[in-house]
C-alpha cells in the first residue's frame, strides 16, 4: 500500500555528496580544509572565515561519502540498489556534478583504464561506478541464467553538438577525427523520449567488452589542462546500459524485460575564470555552462512545481528529460573538493544539489514486451537499415520512414519557431541592454556631478575646519587675555547700547516709512474703489441710457401712428362735410329751380286768368281794361324782377358754395401735404437720433473697454509694485538687521526712489488716462450739441410748422366761415326779398282785388269766378311761398347741425391733438427732476477747459451728470413754446 502511495506521490532524486581527499598539490601548499563531512549524520559542514566573515553552513543528503570512502564504499552503498532496479525493469540515471577536479570522471569511470579486472574477474579498487555496475549486470545475469542482451551507447555532449564516442576503430585517423566532429540529430522517438540518430548501439557479451569500449570511448573525450585539473574532461559524457532480460511466464509465455542504465559525467560546473580556460575554450565553457544552467533551471522549474519547464533549451535536459522528473529513478553525486581555494563552488554545488533533493519522479518499470512483438519490432528495424543501406547505395539520398520524416520537419518547425522567438528575445534584450547603458550612463553622469559635489563639500569642510582652527586658537588667545576681554566687553556693550539706541531710531524710522506705505496703500485702495465706482457708475449710465433712448423711439413711433390716426380722422371729417354741402347744394338747386317752375306756372295762369277775364268780360270790364292793363303790367314788371333777382341770389349763392367746396378741397389737400411734410422731419429726426444714440453706445463702450483696460492695468501695476515692494522691503528689513546703519538710510533712499518712481507712473498713467477720457469726454460733449442743436432745431421748426399749419387751418376756417356767411347772408336777403316780394304780391293783390272788387261791383256776375279764381291762385302762391320758407329753414338748420357737428369734431381733434403733444412733450421730461439743469447750450459746471482742471473722480462725477439722460431732455416746457393744435385756433 504505502509502496504504491509512495509511487503515486512520487519518489525524490537520490543526492549523495562526495568529498575527495586533498590532492598532492593541496597537501603540499597545506590548503585549509573548509568541508567536513560525517557519513553517518550524512551532513557536510563549511565552515570558514574569511576577512572577518565566517561561514557556517551544514547540508544534510541521502547519503554522504567523506574523503576517506571508497570507490567500493559509494558504489556498495549508492549504486547497487540502483542497478538492482535496473535489472528489475526500471530506467535509471546517476549523475556526477561538480565543479572540475573533484573527482566525476573518477567516481564514474575510476581508474580502470590503467588496471583492468582481475584475473578472477575482480575489479581495480578505483574502479569506478559503470565498470562496476557493468560487473554487477554480467553477474548477476549470469547467476540467473537467464537469456539477455546487453547494449551499450558512449557519447559525448560538446557545445551542444552530440558525438559517438564508440565510432568503429577501423576509419582512419582522419576520418575518425570528422566523425568525432559530425553531429549527432537528437530526435523525438515518438513514444515520449529521445534518440540520437546514427548513434552506435554496441551489443557486448561480457563485462571486459564493455570495460575495453569504456576505454576506447574515454580516450576519445576531449580534455585539457586546467589549473584544478590537468587532465579535465570539458564536456557532458552518456553512457547508457540497455539490457533485454527473457522470462517466462507460468503459461509458457515468453517476455522481455527491459531496463536502462544512464550513467552521466557532467562537465565541470565552475566559472571560466576559475578554471584557467584560456582564449578558444570560452565558448566551450560557455555552452558547457549554458547546458548546466539550463539543467539547473530545469531543477527550479521542477523543485518549485512551474507549469513550464525548459527541457528543450538544451539537448543534456532533452536527452535525460526522462530522468528529471520523468519515470526514471535518478541518483546524483555532487563532488566537492574539502580545500578552501575551491570553498565558493563548493558552496555553489552543495545549493545546487541540495536542491536537486527536491525533485520528485514517478519511477515505473518499463512494461515487459513479447517476445513475438519484440522479433517484429527488429523485423522492422532492420527493414529500416536496408532501406537507408539501399539508399546509401544508390546514393539518391538518405532514406528516412515516413513517421521519422513527419517528426523530423515538425522538430525543424519547432527549431525555426524557437530561432524566431530567440531572435524577438535577443531584440527585446538588445533593447534592454540599451536602455540598461543608458541607465549606466546616467548613473556615471550622476556619480560624476556626486563626485564633484563631494569634492567641493570636502573643499568647504576643509575651509570650516580651518576657520574652526582659526576661531580655536582666537579663542585661546582670548582666554588668555581676560583683562583685555573684559575691557572689550565693556566697549562692546557701550557699542550694543549705541548700536540699539540707533537701531530704536531706525525701526522708529522704519516703522514710520511703514506707516506711509500703509497710507500709500490705502490711498491705492481708494483709487481702486474709485476707479470701480466710476465703472459701475459709466455702466448704470449706459444702462440708463439704452432705456430712456428705447422709450424715446417708442414715443415717437406711437406720435406717428397717433398723428397719423388724427389726419385720417380730419380728412374723413372733411370728406364728410364737402359730402353734405354738395348735397345741400343740389338740394337747394332743385327748389329754386321749383320755385321758378311755380312761378312761371303762377304767372302763366294769371295771364291765363287776366286772358279768360278779359275775353269773358268784353262788355263789362271795359272800364277795368286799362286797370288791369296796368296791373297787369305792374304784376309783369315786378314778377319779372323778382325773378331776375332770385336767379341771381341764387347763382351767388352756388358760385359762392362750389368757391367754399374748391377751398375746402385745397385745404384739405395742404393740410395733407403738410402733415406729410411733418412726418418726414419726424422720421429724420428719429433716424438721426437712432444713429446718434447707437453712436454714443459705441463711444461708452470703447469708453467701458478703455476703463476695463486701464483698470487691469492699474492693478497689475499695484499688484507688481506691491509684490516688488514687498520682496524688496523684506530683503531689505533682512539686511537692516544685519547692517541697520548703512542699509536703513539705503532702504529708505531706495524706497522712496521705487515710490516716487512708481508714483510718477501711477501719475502718468492716471494722466493718460485722463486725458483719454477728456478726449472721449469732448467728443462726446461735441456730439450731444450737436444732438441738441438739431433737436433745438427740429423742435422751433416743428413749433414752426405747426403754428404755420394752425395759422392756415385758421385762415381757411375764416374763410369758409366768410363763405357760410355769405351763404346765411345771401339766404337771408333772398327771404327778406320774398318776403318784400310777398308784401308787394300781396299789397299788389289787395290793390288790385279791391279795384277788380270795385270793377266787379260794378262789373257783371262772371267777375265772381275771376275773384274766386284770383283767390286760389293767391293761396297756392303763398302756399308754395311758405313751402319754399320751410326748405330755407332746413337749409339754415342742416348748416347749423353742420357747424355743430364740425365744432365738436375740431373741438375733440383739437383736445386729442393737444393730449397728444402733452403726451410728447411730458414724456421726455422725467419726473422730481429740475429742469433749470436742463439747458442744453451751458455745460453746468464750467466748460470742457474747467473740466479738464478737475481731479479725475470729480470728472468723473460731471461726467456722469452731465452726460446723464437728463442732459438730452427736452428743456421745460413753457406755454408759449407748446405747440398748439391748429384746430384749437377754429374755436
Ligand atoms: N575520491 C578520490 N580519491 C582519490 N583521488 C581522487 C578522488 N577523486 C578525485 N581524485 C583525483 O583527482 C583528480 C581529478 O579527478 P577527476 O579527473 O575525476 O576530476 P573531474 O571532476 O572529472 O574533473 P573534470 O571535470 O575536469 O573532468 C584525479 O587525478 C583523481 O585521481
Amino acid at each position: 500500500m504505502s509502496g504504491r502511495h509512495e509511487k503515486e506521490k512520487g519518489v525524490n532524486v537520490q543526492v549523495l555528496l562526495r568529498c575527495r581527499p586533498f590532492s598532492e598539490e593541496e597537501l603540499r601548499s597545506n590548503a585549509p580544509q573548509v568541508v567536513t563531512c560525517n557519513d553517518y549524520s550524512r551532513e557536510v559542514a563549511v565552515s570558514q572565515s574569511i576577512a572577518g566573515k565566517h561561514i557556517d553552513r551544514v547540508f544534510t543528503f541521502d547519503k554522504v561519502f567523506g574523503p576517506l570512502a571508497h570507490q567500493k564504499d559509494l558504489y556498495e552503498q549508492a549504486v547497487i540498489p540502483i542497478v538492482n532496479e535496473v535489472l528489475e525493469g526500471f530506467n535509471c540515471t546517476i549523475f556526477a556534478y561538480g565543479q572540475t577536479g573533484t573527482g566525476k570522471t573518477y567516481t564514474m569511470e575510476g581508474e580502470c583504464k590503467r588496471s583492468k579486472s582481475g584475473p578472477n574477474g575482480e575489479l581495480p579498487p578505483g574502479a569506478g561506478v559503470i565498470p562496476r555496475a557493468v560487473k554487477q549486470i554480467f553477474d548477476t545475469l549470469e547467476s540467473q541464467n537467464a537469456e539477455y542482451s546487453v547494449k551499450v551507447t558512449f557519447l559525448e555532449l560538446y557545445n551542444e553538438e552530440i558525438t559517438d564516442l564508440l565510432a568503429p576503430e577501423e576509419i582512419s585517423r582522419v576520418n575518425l577525427e570528422e566523425k568525432q566532429r559530425k553531429q549527432l540529430p537528437l530526435m523525438e522517438d515518438g513514444k515520449g523520449g529521445v534518440l540520437v540518430r546514427g548513434l552506435e548501439e554496441e551489443i557486448v557479451a561480457s563485462a571486459n567488452e564493455i570495460f575495453t569500449l569504456l576505454e576506447r570511448g574515454s580516450s576519445k573525450r576531449r580534455t585539457a589542462e586546467t589549473l584544478l585539473n590537468k587532465q579535465s574532461s570539458r564536456s557532458h559524457s552518456l553512457f547508457s546500459i540497455t539490457i533485454h532480460i527473457k522470462e517466462a511466464t507460468p503459461e509458457g509465455e515468453e517476455l522481455i524485460k527491459c531496463g536502462k542504465l544512464n550513467l552521466v559525467d557532467l562537465a565541470g560546473s565552475e566559472n571560466i575564470s576559475r578554471s584557467g580556460a584560456r582564449e578558444g575554450r570560452a565558448r566551450e565553457a560557455g555552452e558547457i555552462n549554458k547546458s548546466l544552467l539550463t539543467l539547473g533551471r530545469v531543477i527550479n522549474a521542477l523543485v518549485e512545481h512551474l507549469g513550464h519547464i525548459p527541457y528543450r533549451d538544451s539537448k543534456l535536459t532533452r536527452l535525460l528529460r526522462d530522468s528529471l522528473g520523468g519515470r526514471t529513478k535518478t541518483c546524483i553525486i555532487a563532488t566537492v573538493s574539502p580545500a578552501v581555494h575551491c570553498l565558493e563552488e563548493t558552496l555553489s554545488t552543495l545549493d545546487y544539489a541540495h536542491r536537486a533533493k527536491n525533485i520528485k519522479n514517478k519511477p515505473e518499470v518499463n512494461q515487459k514486451m513479447m517476445k513475438s512483438t519484440l522479433i517484429k519490432d527488429l523485423y522492422g528495424e532492420i527493414e529500416r537499415l536496408k532501406a537507408e543501406v539501399y539508399a546509401t547505395r544508390e546514393k539518391n539520398g538518405v532514406y528516412i520512414p515516413k513517421d521519422r520524416y513527419y517528426q523530423e520537419e515538425s522538430e525543424k518547425k519547432a527549431m525555426a519557431d524557437q530561432i524566431e522567438q530567440m531572435g524577438v528575445t535577443l531584440e527585446t534584450q538588445q533593447k534592454q541592454h540599451e536602455e540598461l547603458q543608458e541607465k549606466y550612463n546616467e548613473q556615471v553622469h550622476q556619480c560624476c556631478n556626486l563626485s564633484n559635489k563631494l569634492d567641493a563639500t570636502e573643499k568647504n569642510l576643509n575651509q570650516t575646519s580651518k576657520l574652526l582652527a582659526n576661531t580655536e586658537e582666537e579663542l585661546k588667545k582670548c582666554r588668555y587675555t581676560l583683562k583685555e576681554r573684559d575691557f572689550i566687553i565693556s566697549e562692546q556693550r557701550k557699542a550694543e547700547n549705541a548700536l540699539a539706541h540707533q537701531a530704536c531710531v531706525l525701526r522708529s524710522d522704519l516703522a514710520k516709512a511703514l506707516q506711509d506705505n500703509a497710507s500709500l496703500f490705502l490711498k491705492i485702495g481708494r483709487e481702486d474703489k474709485l476707479s470701480s465706482d466710476n465703472r459701475a457708475v459709466v455702466n448704470n449710465f449706459q444702462v440708463d441710457l439704452a432705456q430712456k433712448v428705447g422709450s424715446l423711439c417708442n414715443t415717437v413711433a406711437t406720435s406717428l401712428s397717433r398723428q397719423n390716426e388724427h389726419l385720417q380722422s380730419v380728412e374723413k371729417l372733411c370728406h364728410s362735410f364737402l359730402g353734405d354741402h354738395d348735397k345741400a347744394v343740389v338740394d337747394t338747386k332743385k327748389k329754386v329751380t321749383a320755385l321758378r317752375a311755380l312761378f312761371l306756372s303762377h304767372i302763366e295762369a294769371m295771364q291765363n286768368v287776366v286772358r279768360l277775364h278779359k275775353a269773358s268780360s268784353d262788355a263789362g270790364l271795359e272800364e277795368i281794361s286799362s286797370l288791369i292793363a296796368s296791373n297787369e303790367h305792374c304784376i309783369k314788371e315786378c314778377l319779372q324782377s323778382e325773378a331776375s333777382e332770385g336767379v341771381s341770389i341764387f347763382d351767388d349763392l352756388q358760385s359762392t358754395l362750389s368757391t367754399q367746396q374748391g377751398e375746402l378741397t385745397l385745404f384739405a389737400r395742404e393740410l395733407c401735404q403738410r402733415f406729410n411734410a411733418s412726418i418726414q422731419q419726424t422720421r429724420d429726426i428719429s433716424e438721426y437720433t437712432e444713429g446718434f444714440v447707437d453712436k454714443l453706445l459705441e463711444e461708452s463702450k470703447r469708453l467701458e473697454n478703455f476703463a476695463l483696460k486701464a483698470d487691469d492695468l492699474q492693478k497689475n501695476t499695484i499688484a507688481e509694485f506691491q509684490k516688488a515692494y514687498e520682496e524688496q522691503s523684506k530683503c531689505e528689513a533682512e539686511k537692516l538687521i544685519s547692517d541697520m546703519n548703512s542699509l536703513v538710510s539705503e532702504h529708505i533712499r531706495r524706497q522712496k526712489e521705487m515710490v516716487d518712481a512708481r508714483l510718477v507712473d501711477l501719475r502718468e498713467s492716471g494722466t493718460a488716462n485722463k486725458a483719454f477720457l477728456d478726449g472721449h469726454v469732448s467728443s462726446m460733449a461735441g456730439i450731444t450739441t450737436d444732438a441738441k442743436r438739431k433737436w433745438q432745431a427740429f423742435t422751433l421748426q416743428a413749433e414752426k410748422d405747426a403754428k404755420d399749419s394752425a395759422d392756415y387751418s385758421g385762415a381757411k376756417h375764416c374763410c369758409m366761415e366768410e363763405l357760410l356767411q355769405q351763404c346765411v347772408n345771401s339766404a337771408e336777403s333772398a327771404f327778406k326779398h320774398l318776403k318784400r316780394t310777398h308784401e308787394t304780391v300781396n299789397e299788389i293783390g289787395s290793390k288790385h282785388v279791391s279795384t277788380v272788387k270795385s270793377c266787379i261791383r260794378n262789373a257783371s256776375k262772371n267777375s265772381e269766378d275771376i275773384l274766386q279764381h284770383f283767390d286760389s291762385i293767391s293761396e297756392q302762391e303763398q302756399g308754395s311761398i311758405s313751402g319754399m320758407l320751410d326748405e330755407i329753414k332746413a337749409h339754415e338748420s342742416t348748416i347749423g347741425i353742420f357747424r355743430e357737428h364740425h365744432s365738436v369734431q375740431a373741438a375733440s381733434i383739437e383736445a386729442k391733438s393737444q393730449e397728444t403733444f402733452q403726451q410728447q412733450y411730458m414724456e421726455y421730461e422725467p419726473s422730481g427732476t429740475t429742469p433749470t439743469r436742463c439747458d442744453p447750450d451751458v455745460p453746468s459746471k464750467g466748460t470742457i477747459e474747467s473740466l479738464r482742471a478737475m481731479p479725475i473722480e470729480d470728472l468723473l462725477e460731471e461726467f456722469r451728470e452731465n452726460f446723464s439722460y437728463e442732459s438730452f431732455e427736452v428743456k421745460e416746457l413753457k406755454p408759449s413754446l407748446i405747440p398748439r393744435s391748429p384746430l384749437t385756433q377754429l374755436n
